[in-house]
């Protein structure tokens, strides 16, 4: 399979960065959502499982044809709750309908990074909307009840190596786990709307107990009331996965400068660029005084 991204030579980085306002905005405006947290989160989680579905042995799958927008796929059990994404973004998509839905899901993953403080993200234009039949089937995103071998495995089906991986992983200092979501138990007081490197120096410094939650799945407990997945603590019990997490942990502008390349990485992956292709680095609110 192949996705030739599709260069509007129409619309200039002035459009996006309109998107991207208009994005940073509501996130600013609707900040009650899940209990103060924002959208932020969610948000940043919708644009990785639009990615997510990638498989690099027959290049299907990934944010390209904006298929999430298909029931097949938004009914994944693995993505409940980013419903609330997509109805954040319903009202932003009827505004500028010109761009496609993949380019929006992505576009507003990196908005909800950048605008909690993170690294600053590239991004290209040129997903195009394809049809409920190039919707892939449910069962392609990870599950949380796994050790290091089944995330070394699932990363390297998305073309990601262990830093790679490691980094990723460290977008799980934003939001939290639901019960009602994904069967996992999250901690009010803990989670963060600010993109930091905390998730690593969490992972290294708490004591953490597997415990069975009210749902009766296994998850990782501290006494702060922190929590980690079984597929998050498998970062600190393989020894490769572990060096990086401590270099992470001990440098947060090393951890930025890994993410801002792995993120772009998987947004992008099973999509090819013409050359020359615009990419852009937008602006925060803050760095246009808004
Ligand atoms: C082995 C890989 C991964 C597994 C098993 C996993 C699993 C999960 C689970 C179970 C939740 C809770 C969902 C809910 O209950 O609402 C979650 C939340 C989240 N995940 Fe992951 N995740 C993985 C990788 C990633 C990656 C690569 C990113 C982004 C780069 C990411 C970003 C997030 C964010 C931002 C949230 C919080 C969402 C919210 O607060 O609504 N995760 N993840
Ligand atoms: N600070 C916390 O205990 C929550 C951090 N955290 C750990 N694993 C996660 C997975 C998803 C969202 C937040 C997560």
């Amino acid at each position: 399979i192949v996705h030739i991204a599709a260069i509007n030579k129409d619309r200039t980085i002035d459009d996006y960065q309109r998107i991207y306002n208009k994005i940073a905005e509501k996130i600013r405006e609707d900040d009650e959502y899940d209990g103060y947290i924002g959208y932020g989160p969610v948000l940043v989680r919708l644009g990785w499982h639009s990615s997510g579905t990638y498989n690099k042995e027959n290049n299907s799958g990934g944010s390209y044809g904006g298929t999430y927008r298909f029931k097949l796929e938004n009914s994944d059990p693995s993505n409940n709750g980013l419903q609330n994404a997509a109805q954040f973004l319903d009202p932003i998509y009827k505004e500028f309908n010109w761009i496609s839905h993949g380019d929006l899901y992505t576009l507003g993953a990196v908005c909800a990074i950048q605008e909690a403080q993170g690294p600053k993200i590239k991004w290209r234009p040129g997903r195009v909307d394809l049809p409920e039949s190039a919707t892939p089937e449910n069962g392609r995103l990870p599950d949380a009840v796994n050790g290091a071998d089944y995330v070394r495995k699932f990363y390297a089906r998305l073309r990601m190596n262990d830093r790679e991986a490691v980094a990723l992983t460290g977008a799980h200092c934003l939001g939290r786990t639901h019960l009602k979501n994904s069967g996992f138990d999250g901690p009010w007081g803990a989670a963060s709307s600010s993109f930091t490197n905390e998730f690593f120096i969490n992972l290294l410094n708490e004591q953490w107990k597997l415990q069975k939650n009210a749902a009766g799945n296994k998850q990782y407990d501290s006494p702060k009331g922190y929590m980690m997945l079984e597929t998050d603590y498998a970062l600190i019990q393989d020894p490769i996965y572990l060096k990086i997490v401590k270099e992470y942990a001990n440098n947060e502008a090393s951890f930025f400068k890994d993410f801002a390349s792995s993120f772009q990485k998987l947004l992008e992956n099973g999509i090819d660029y013409p050359k020359g292709a615009p990419e852009y680095i937008f602006k925060t609110l803050d760095d246009q005084d808004m």
